[in-house]
């Protein structure tokens, strides 16, 4: 299979130990372990005296368009879509592979773990898991391009249904992800031709969060950003568990509106090129104790060798602005996240 750019980046960055890439048994285990026992994970927002506000939710029909997201954007850097039109069944058949695939036996899917010559693709825990003491209540699975090969190993010969899901929604969430990304250049009036024009660049993650005992004391993914331009995320079920970080108020929940809401975050990437106009969407998942929940996440991004410059816009602004970031190469940008997590915008402010 050939590997795309996106893999190539991964590929470089350093090697992580079998505890914080191999998740354990969800299937097995009774107790939530020490190694998984947050002792602190505060679960009520800053105010409590201040009903939690909500986040944006955007007709993608409405007129105005771009306004309404580069507003969302600025004051949230999340918010979610309706009216995208992708189709709900589409939906259904991702979340029924992607269940299918976390019911494997725990050595099943030990077999296709994410490794140096995989690149990103493949079983693990979060990519993130290496910068904390404590393990995620979490395993995901993530697809660059075609999961043809690991799909082949898990299953000598039902496997070919499971890839063409997975292709297909990956397009779907592509298209949709370069309407959304246009509608976002015209909000900044960026003229650069090659940010029309360029390829992109994506991933799939299935994120699966299964019941957890002792849901106080665990966490589903620890606090967070996404490194690329967007991500556009599905939850499953209707199950909550998606917080984000909102100034003066605090973790927020982010309840799914109806059954084909999206939610659409804001990258680190797209912060830059925003020169820090839009912000980037801190966000964390909690686990539940009765629900399992699944996510599908799809990350949209730039190709490894372009160059991010931050726009720099007259809009708001009077006068010259300064860019607030340095230049970054995407390839360069992902290395420095794999070894600083969130340090890694303070390191590139100028
Ligand atoms: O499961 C979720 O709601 C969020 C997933 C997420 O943050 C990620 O995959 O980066
Ligand atoms: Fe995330």
């Amino acid at each position: 299979m050939a590997t795309t750019a996106l893999q190539e980046a991964y590929k470089d960055n350093p090697p992580i130990s079998l505890q914080h890439l191999l998740p354990i048994d969800f299937h097995s285990i009774q107790e939530v372990p020490n190694s998984h026992i947050w002792p602190k994970i505060n679960n009520f927002p800053i105010s409590l005296d201040e009903k939690p506000p909500n986040v944006p939710i955007i007709d993608l029909l409405a007129p105005n368009i771009e306004k309404l997201i580069g507003h969302a954007c600025k004051t949230w850097g999340v918010f979610q879509v309706v009216n995208h039109g992708v189709c709900l069944e589409l939906f259904d058949e991702v979340e029924s592979q992607a269940r299918r695939f976390f019911a494997l036996p725990a050595e099943q899917k030990a077999k296709v773990l994410r490794s140096s010559a995989s690149g990103g693709t493949g079983y693990g825990a979060a990519r993130i898991a290496p910068f904390f003491s404590k393990l995620m209540w979490h395993e995901g699975f993530t697809i660059m391009d075609s999961p043809l090969d690991h799909a082949k190993e898990l299953w000598s010969h039902d496997y070919q249904y499971f890839c063409d899901v997975m292709e297909t929604y990956q397009k779907k969430m592509k298209d949709l992800s370069y309407k959304l990304w246009l509608l976002i250049l015209k909000y900044l009036e960026a003229s650069q031709q090659d940010l029309f024009t360029s390829e992109y660049s994506g991933a799939l993650q299935l994120n699966s969060y299964p019941c957890c005992p002792n849901p106080n004391h665990a966490i589903g993914l620890a606090p967070h950003t996404d490194s690329l331009f967007l991500t556009i995320l599905h939850q499953t079920n209707n199950t909550k568990g998606l917080q984000i970080m909102k100034k003066g108020h605090g973790w927020t929940s982010i309840s799914p509106v109806s059954n084909d809401a999206l939610i659409v975050n804001v990258g680190d990437l797209l912060h830059i090129l925003s020169n820090g106009e839009f912000q980037t969407a801190y966000h964390r998942v909690l686990v539940d104790q009765t629900k399992h929940r699944l996510s599908l996440a799809y990350f949209f991004g730039p190709q490894v060798d372009s160059l991010i410059v931050p726009l720099i816009s007259s809009k708001d602004n009077v006068g010259v602005v300064a860019p607030k970031y340095r230049s970054v190469k995407v390839k360069e940008y992902i290395s420095l996240k794999a070894k600083h997590n969130e340090k890694v915008l303070s390191l590139l402010r100028s």
